[in-house]
């Protein structure tokens, strides 16, 4: 092999700075779905601009980053987004990625794109699986001088899409009731979407989608022996079939969507995964962070988190409804979400309680969430300049004790460190009575206050409340959402 191809060196920096040999599974993710790989274990990030050679992505929706870890003890490798040729990019640049991963020791390349639907049942929104592919243009990453070394000259297509690995993607969608179709992916280059004539010849022609991506690393990948499984999300139906212009802005937006889901589902997933046969709960959160998600969306959300195995769901209350006067809005989409716990749900509410405007709302909606039977207040996303705090904590304690039925508290966001965690402990004993505060009701927003707690948990008298805590923990989709 010549060894001045700039791969082997990328796979030396990925190597280098990862301290992993060797990577099992790639991952190529598409047009507003880099988030997906966000959460996985150990994880690294590698600017493509450090890589020599390594076409750079000019698309929104296409971060440029690769993204090393694991996933259940498996070695990963992603591409957050891809070059496209229709970005100027010569054809052989799109070599350098893919026989990266090669160099990396990567069996399996799963790629994931955008695409438009051409037949009725692939609306926007779903999931495909590809089973094959129509390429009518011609110039493609693998023209010029072959390198025997890769791959040979000329080689089979026969099972581009690996067979195999389309059963395990048909299998584990059926597991995880997750709607999966299949179809054929027509290639156009763009960066126009197409015509409808073209749109209706590629539909007389057998294919079911259309793209701008995909199958040039597809090729390159066979061409070098890696299996290849290939998932399209579907973001508008194709040109003539749409009643709307295309855009790449309805790309995105539908695109993020189907990347929210994907990575909820893996990471509450590999977290039961992971915890299996020990007393660790999982909780994740929902309308997150700013309690303006769309009900469908979040409702859908939480229904596969509770498939998956969370235990607790961590709602943001629509408190910006509440503040625009839409109270009935507010309180209607509280009730949906609690409706919709099974018997062993913890349900807790965040109020946001650094954005309402004083603590008389504070306390008015404490009310509305006591009513409608939750388990548990708590105060803040972490995400806005105002979180915890005790005066809300306060409201909260005092809106329980005269409601009267059991609810738990968990003052969260900001607190981080076990003097301040101790001063809402003390708050809770003085209000309810030291001998009612139990791990059942009283927690913290633990994510900035665990290693303080570590090292201070013996002089802490509250050890038992907190060592129980910590057996829940919260799993944050990969959003750069962590709640606190
Ligand atoms: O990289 P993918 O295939 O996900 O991106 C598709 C094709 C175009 O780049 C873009 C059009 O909106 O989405
Ligand atoms: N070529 C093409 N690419 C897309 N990416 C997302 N939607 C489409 C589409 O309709 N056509």
């Amino acid at each position: 092999m010549n060894k001045n191809k700039a791969y082997y060196e990328c796979a030396d920096i990925i190597r280098a700075r990862t301290g992993m040999k060797r990577f099992r599974t790639a991952a190529i993710l598409g047009s507003g779905l880099g988030s997906v790989l966000e959460g996985i274990d150990k994880k690294t990030v590698i600017s493509y601009a450090e890589l020599p050679d390594f076409p750079l992505p000019k698309v929104e929706g296409h971060a440029g980053n690769v993204i090393c870890g694991e996933i259940n003890g498996v070695s990963v490798v992603g591409f957050q987004g891809r070059a496209h040729l229709y970005e100027g990019h010569p054809p052989q640049s799109l070599l350098t990625p893919i026989r990266t991963l090669k160099m990396l020791g990567v069996e399996v390349l799963v790629q994931t794109n955008s695409a438009g639907g051409l037949r009725e049942n692939l609306k926007p929104g779903t999931l495909a699986v590809i089973t094959d592919h129509i390429n009518f243009f011609g110039n493609i990453p693998l023209t010029g001088e072959n390198d025997a070394a890769i791959g040979p000259r000329f080689f089979d297509m026969t099972h581009a899409y690996s067979p195999e690995l389309i059963k395990i993607m048909k299998r584990c969608a059926a597991e995880y009731c997750i709607p999966l179709k299949e179809g054929v992916y027509a290639y156009f280059m763009g960066p126009n979407f197409e015509t409808p004539a073209e749109i209706r010849a590629m539909k007389l022609l057998g294919a079911d989608l259309v793209g701008m991506s995909t199958v040039p690393e597809t090729l390159t990948a066979v061409h070098a022996g890696i299996q290849v499984a290939a998932l399209s999300c579907v973001t508008n139906y194709g040109a003539g079939i749409s009643k709307t212009p295309l855009s790449h802005e309805e790309t995105l937006a539908e695109s993020k969507i189907a990347g929210k889901k994907m990575s909820e589902l893996i990471f509450v997933k590999h977290a039961r995964g992971q915890l299996k046969g020990t007393p660790v709960k999982i909780a994740t959160v929902i309308n997150f962070p700013h309690g303006t998600g769309n009900p469908a969306e979040y409702m859908e959300t939480a229904k596969q988190a509770l498939e998956s195995g969370a235990d607790e769901l961590d709602f943001v209350f629509p408190y910006r409804d509440w503040l625009n006067g839409n109270r009935t809005v507010a309180v209607s989409k509280l009730q949906s979400m609690s409706a919709l716990r099974n018997g062993r749900t913890v349900l807790k509410i965040i109020l946001e309680t650094g954005e309402l405007p004083d603590l008389k709302t504070v306390r008015e909606i404490s009310d509305v969430c006591l009513q409608t039977g939750i388990d548990f207040l708590k105060t803040s996303t972490g995400k806005t300049p105002v979180s915890a705090s005790p005066e809300a904590t306060s409201v909260f304690l005092e809106a329980i004790r005269d409601f009267g039925h059991p609810c738990g508290i968990k003052p969260s966001g900001g607190i981080r460190d076990y003097a301040v965690a101790d001063r809402y402990l003390s708050m809770a004993e003085t209000a309810w009575g030291k001998d009612m505060i139990s791990a059942a009701n009283f927690r913290f927003g633990a994510s900035g206050l665990l290693d303080n707690l570590l090292g201070g948990l013996s002089s802490l008298h509250t050890e038992n409340t907190v060592q129980q805590d910590m057996k829940n923990i919260s799993v944050s989709p990969p959003f750069n959402n962590t709640p606190h």
